[in-house]
């Protein structure tokens, strides 16, 4: 779909396919495009739960930020459109779908794989926050699969411009760095934490700080209570990146550039991605 800014787009401008998945606000449908035949994900969002959780301001934000980035690991949005009841997002299709299930599915992924994805992850962020987009809920739940097995991050409903941070809690609790936690100001430096807890999820098949009750998740984030478990064998080298991107002093994060030329990323993610 090319990016014909101001289309108006109707529902009746597409044929509805299969349901791809639920979330919490609505489901997604495959969906093609009729006169261009392209083929497309339409996520179907209900007013009323929307106005109920006052949202609606992320979705114009989210459709704002997005309608700047183009990017190979970030999932196109093309655009939206609503009608009596529902908002519609227009959104790239990812054939491979959730990348959460294909974790379940295996357990724990290799090193290589973990740092393939690491590092495209990297990347994108990389770009997002030379936008000055941060992401804000990078967690397994918003990350897709592309055509070409290559990681694409969904979802920008919790991102924000850096000049205009906001204190609202979001996502889930194990993602969240200790300056959110503790509701404190937070800058780009969010993503790095998020995506050393990814990394570490990527590797042991749970995020490190996961307990029962949320106040026991709250303490271990903002102790950085870190361990890693003897089983599955994990290198150093990949501790060693995990240990320095899960800091409590967002400063002392390892920045993102550098983790593209740490070891553990050097040694084992496929260049292409
Ligand atoms: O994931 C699945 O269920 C299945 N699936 N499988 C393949 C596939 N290909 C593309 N997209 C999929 N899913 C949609 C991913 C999203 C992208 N962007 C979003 N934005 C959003 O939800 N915004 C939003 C909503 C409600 C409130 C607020 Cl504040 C913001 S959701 C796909």
């Amino acid at each position: 779909v090319p990016a014909v800014e101001k289309q108006r787009w109707v529902l009746n401008d597409f044929d509805i396919g299969k349901p791809l998945g639920r979330g919490k606000f609505g489901h997604v449908y495959l969906a093609r495009e009729k006169r261009s035949n392209h083929i497309v994900a339409l996520k179907v969002l209900f007013k009323s739960q929307l106005k109920q959780s006052q949202v609606e301001h992320q979705i114009r934000r989210e459709v704002e930020i997005q309608s700047h980035l183009r990017h190979p690991n970030i999932l196109r949005l093309y655009g939206y459109f609503y009608d009596q009841k529902r908002v519609y997002l227009i959104l790239e299709y990812a054939p491979k779908g959730e990348l959460y299930k294909e974790l379940q599915k295996c357990k724990y992924f290799s090193e290589k794989r973990a740092a393939t994805y690491i590092a495209s992850m990297a990347r994108a962020l990389i770009y997002c926050h030379g936008k000055h987009v941060i992401h804000r809920d990078i967690k397994p739940e918003n990350l897709l699969i592309g055509a070409q097995g290559e990681l694409k991050i969904a979802d920008f409903g919790w991102a924000v411009h850096t000049f205009n941070r906001r204190k609202t809690m979001c996502g889930t609790l194990d993602y969240l760095p200790p300056e959110m936690v503790e509701s404190v100001e937070h800058d780009a430096s969010v993503d790095i934490w998020s995506l050393g807890i990814l990394c570490y999820e990527f590797l042991y098949g749970f995020p490190p700080f996961e307990a029962k009750e949320h106040s026991d998740t709250y303490r271990r984030i903002v102790l950085v209570d870190l361990k890693f478990p003897p089983k599955p064998i994990v290198s150093s080298a990949a501790k060693d990146l995990i240990s320095k991107m899960l800091v409590k002093d967002s400063s002392e994060r390892l920045p993102l550039h550098k983790l593209l030329e740490h070891t553990w990323i050097v040694q084992n993610a496929d260049p292409s991605g």
